[in-house]
């Protein structure tokens, strides 16, 4: 039986790749943080995955073991690995870079022919490229010319798109009827999924052959990456920034109000020409249907009941540069398509956004009331001053940021 470690036993961990892995014949070690949730794993033999939809279903995973993810048992793992992959978070991978390197090392010295993969799936650019270069950096310090050689041929870091709609699970709210019998949470394992996933791979950056049901295999891994975290992130962002500040609590109730829908539509349409004209591969019809599965389907489907608060979580990364905001709005100047009005409301949404849970929204108010707006759009989004296209949309973004209590006709946090 191949073996697979998986970082990160949440959500997409626990409802997507992990049951892929499991169906496609893998054994799972799910390798968290989260002590109990891996005394959980180990001490169940199956969990259910409920496929959210007005046709629901369920299906039951098996061949899976959990082991914490900070403990010296993982690297035990490593030897007889065939394949790791991780949903932890981009923003968590610098963390985990060490023991991946650990692990190769000891790999390394048990099955020196061994030709594994590595696969990130977060939401991101580039993301096993940068999982890469941390665990490089860490495997490459002190290694002897063998051992390097044998980080740069024999282990490949594939970029990955990963897309399926996995919101924190209560089957009660669920949509689907609280007396259909199964959709009862068994115990604090089971999840559910929306029906729609894609998981696309690239293609050359593999050295091995998996065999996995369900995992797409491509080239041109920008333009699929691109295509979903500017379509689906960028949607669902702007719905849920927008949605909080209008008080509500789910995408769902989001996405009914006319006025959040008209500007998340206007922003997947400021990003979709700007897709378009980077990556020929789409058509415009394929690329007009995509966009409406997206919104009048996927994000719509009332038997998912996804929180905005999730949605929002990690405002900083979702401010990033290459990320589904600033990333097509940039787009946008770059390919001289105009202004991307929509995409800087939902700019200035995200940095009003306050929720005192979060950390990285703490952070961005502190910012705004030390330093003003534009010192986030400099520093977080990394719009450099004397750039242009940089300026025009700190300039676009600074208006959209003083104009929404008008837009929204609602009180704004301080
Ligand atoms: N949920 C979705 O709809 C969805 C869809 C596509 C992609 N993603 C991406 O998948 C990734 C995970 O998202 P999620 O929704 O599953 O989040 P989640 O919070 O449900 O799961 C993340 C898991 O990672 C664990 N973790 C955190 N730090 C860790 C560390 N240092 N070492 C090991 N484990 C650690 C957490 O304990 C948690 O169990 C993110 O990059 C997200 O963007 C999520
Ligand atoms: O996971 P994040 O924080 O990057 O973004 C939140 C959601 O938009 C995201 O998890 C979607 O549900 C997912 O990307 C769907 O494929």
């Amino acid at each position: 039986m191949p073996n697979a470690i998986h970082f990160g036993a949440g959500n997409i961990g626990r409802g997507f790749i992990g049951p892929l892995l499991a169906d496609s014949g893998y054994h799972v070690t799910f390798a968290d943080v989260n002590e109990s949730l891996i005394d959980s794993l180990n001490s169940h033999d199956h969990y259910t995955v409920h496929i959210l939809s007005n046709r629901p279903s369920v299906t039951e995973i098996t061949h899976f073991s959990g082991v914490v993810s900070t403990s010296p048992d993982l690297l035990n793992e490593f030897p007889t690995v065939d394949l790791v992959t991780t949903s932890v978070g981009a923003q968590i991978l610098p963390k985990i870079a060490p023991t991946i390197a650990k692990g190769l090392k000891k790999l390394y010295q048990e099955r020196p022919d061994a030709l594994v993969d590595v696969i990130a799936c977060e939401n991101g650019v580039g993301a096993s490229e940068i999982l890469r270069k941390e665990v490089g950096k860490h495997f490459k310090k002190d290694a002897s010319p063998a051992e390097i050689d044998f980080f740069d041929k024999h282990i490949g870091f594939a970029n990955c798109s990963v897309d399926r709609i996995v919101p924190p699970f209560d089957p009660t709210k669920s949509g689907n009827g609280d007396s259909d019998k199964e959709q009862v949470k068994e115990h604090e394992l089971d999840v559910g999924v929306e029906d729609f996933y894609e998981w696309v791979v690239d293609q050359d950056a593999l050295k091995a052959d998996h065999n996995i049901h369900g995992m797409k295999l491509a080239k041109n891994l920008l333009a699929y990456v691109e295509r979903k975290l500017f379509t689906l992130n960028t949607a669902h962002a702007t719905i849920s920034y927008l949605g909080w500040l209008k008080g509500y609590e789910t995408v769902n109730e989001a996405i009914e109000d006319k006025q959040i829908y008209s500007i998340a539509k206007g922003a997947v349409e400021e990003s979709g020409r700007a897709l378009l004209k980077k990556h020929t591969i789409f058509s415009k019809d394929e690329h007009e249907r995509y966009i409406n599965t997206i919104m009048d389907r996927r994000l719509k489907n009332p038997s998912v009941q996804d929180e905005i608060t999730r949605v929002c979580r990690a405002p900083k990364r979702k401010l990033g540069r290459n990320d589904r905001l600033v990333g097509p709005a940039m787009m946008d100047y770059e390919f001289g398509i105009g202004k991307p009005t929509n995409l800087a409301q939902s700019i200035a949404a995200a940095i009003w956004y306050s929720d005192e849970d979060d950390e990285d929204a703490v952070a961005i108010r502190n910012m705004v009331n030390e330093k003003g707006v534009e010192a986030v759009l400099r520093e977080i989004s990394g719009l450099k001053r004397g750039d242009e296209k940089a300026d025009q949309l700190v300039d676009n973004v600074l208006e959209a940021y003083g104009a929404l209590k008008g837009e929204l006709g609602v009180e704004l946090p301080n």
